[in-house]
């Protein structure tokens, strides 16, 4: 079943008194697959339902391919439209073959009896969703998850090119949430238009094509997943404070929400490496301190903490060892904090000036995960330029490595302390 183009040019919907989706313009090509997201209450639903044609617009209108979705009649929109709505629940007592034959019904007039297609479409359907095995159980006698998959194969059966999910993940176990995205996937790959309102942001960007952002009934971004959420959108549209990074596994915008900052004071300039200070930058960014780290090379697990979290960091080239003029650098942003933090890094010839820079840090704190020979060092130099690093710092295990550089930072800024007595 190939799919259907999608527009409405300057949608307006009223709910009550209330505007909840104003100028909105939406254009669907066929056969993409379309992830509608937004805090609550952004218009996602409201969206769903006038594309499906359950709700008129006060302005503007919704086509599908060539027809009018306003004008039309339910049966010509339901042949053409499936909706897999939010809310799962069912009136009455059916059995779950029963509802999934519903999907039948805009290709049934009083004059027709159910035929063999009907019933091969309601058991290709079943079959998709895994929903046979319960097939003759009343509806009420499943859980939230497996009626939500009986309601996608009801919209399955319907056997249209537009296919409108309003949470088709929300109550399913994390093995038919990604069950249930391959499937409506592999429908697009097919040819059919899917719009889904989701929720799970990493999940919509791994499996949409395009985004569509809502926010206060307008669309605040539409595009490609990658371009679409950026931490500004996100702390626009839903308010939070939140980083996005690449999924390492499956490549994809992963979004982390962080807490707000916490209101720690003082300057902390961290040296790291290979993924050693990830979490040091996470828990010193969230309690609230000025942090720089560095010197990274570029696309280094850590520069890539670095820059999801907006620190400032000195880079030098992938694989290049630091030089001296980004020595200086490091060298100026120890001087400039109040605390150096070194974590369990690679004591190499290459991140020699590195060392050396911190081990100029008035107050510096060495954070050890495992000891010297399990890392990656070049020899005999190399232990005497860390042993050194080692005895003008404190050394501490990374649990402890927070509590240190607070403590770090009151005895190097006495002033603070002062301050703090006297609040
Ligand atoms: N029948 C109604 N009468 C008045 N206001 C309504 C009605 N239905 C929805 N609204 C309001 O319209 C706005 C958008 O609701 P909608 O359900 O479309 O949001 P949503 O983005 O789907 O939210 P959620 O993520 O919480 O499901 C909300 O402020 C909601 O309170």
């Amino acid at each position: 079943m190939t799919g259907a183009r999608i527009t409405a040019d300057d949608l307006r919907v009223d709910r009550g008194d209330l505007t909840v989706l104003d100028g909105l313009d939406v254009d669907i090509d066929a056969g993409r697959f379309v992830g509608l997201i937004g805090p609550n209450g952004a218009g996602k639903t409201t969206l769903l339902r006038t594309l499906a044609g359950t709700l008129t617009p006060a302005a503007g209108r919704v086509r599908v391919a060539d027809l009018d979705v306003q004008a039309a009649s339910a049966r010509a929109v339901g042949r053409r439209v499936a909706v897999v709505p939010q809310d799962t629940t069912v009136a009455f007592d059916f059995s779950v073959r029963d509802v999934v034959a519903m999907g039948r019904m805009p290709y049934h007039s009083m004059f027709k009896e159910t035929d063999d297609a009907d019933r091969e479409a309601v058991d290709a359907a079943m079959e998709r969703t895994s929903v046979t095995q319960f097939a003759d159980r009343s509806i009420d006698a499943v859980s939230g998850g497996e009626r939500q998959r009986v309601l996608l194969a009801r919209a399955l059966a319907q056997e249209t090119p537009v296919l409108l999910l309003d949470e088709p993940t929300g109550s399913l176990d994390i093995d038919h949430q990604v069950r249930t995205l391959e499937l409506v996937r592999d429908l697009v790959e097919d040819g059919k238009t899917a719009v889904a309102a989701i929720h799970d942001l990493d999940l919509a960007a791994r499996y949409c094509d395009d985004l569509l952002l809502l926010s206060d009934g307008r669309a605040l971004a539409a595009g490609p997943p990658e371009d679409v959420l950026t931490a500004p959108r996100l702390a626009e549209s839903f308010d939070a404070n939140a980083v996005v990074t690449d999924d390492t596994v499956t490549g994809t915008p992963a979004v982390t929400a962080l807490p707000d900052a916490g209101d720690a004071e003082g300057r902390v300039h961290v040296v790291g490496g290979g993924g050693s200070a990830a979490r040091l930058l996470y828990a010193l960014t969230t309690a609230g301190y000025d942090v720089t780290i560095g010197a990274l090379a570029v696309g280094d697990a850590d520069h890539r903490t670095a820059k999801a979290l907006d620190v400032p960091a000195v880079t030098v080239p992938p694989h290049a060892p630091v030089d001296a003029a980004a020595a200086d650098r490091v060298g100026a942003c120890v001087a400039d904090a109040d605390v150096t933090v070194v974590t369990d890094v690679e004591v190499s010839r290459g991140n020699r000036r590195n060392l050396d820079a911190a081990a100029r840090a008035d107050a510096l704190v060495v954070v050890e995960d495992r000891p010297f020979d399990e890392r990656n060092h070049d020899g005999d130099a190399a232990r005497e330029r860390y042993d050194r690093l080692r005895s003008r710092g404190r050394v501490v295990t990374p649990d402890s490595a927070l509590d240190a550089i607070a403590d770090a930072l009151d005895a190097s800024t006495p002033d603070r302390r002062l301050l703090g007595a006297d609040d």
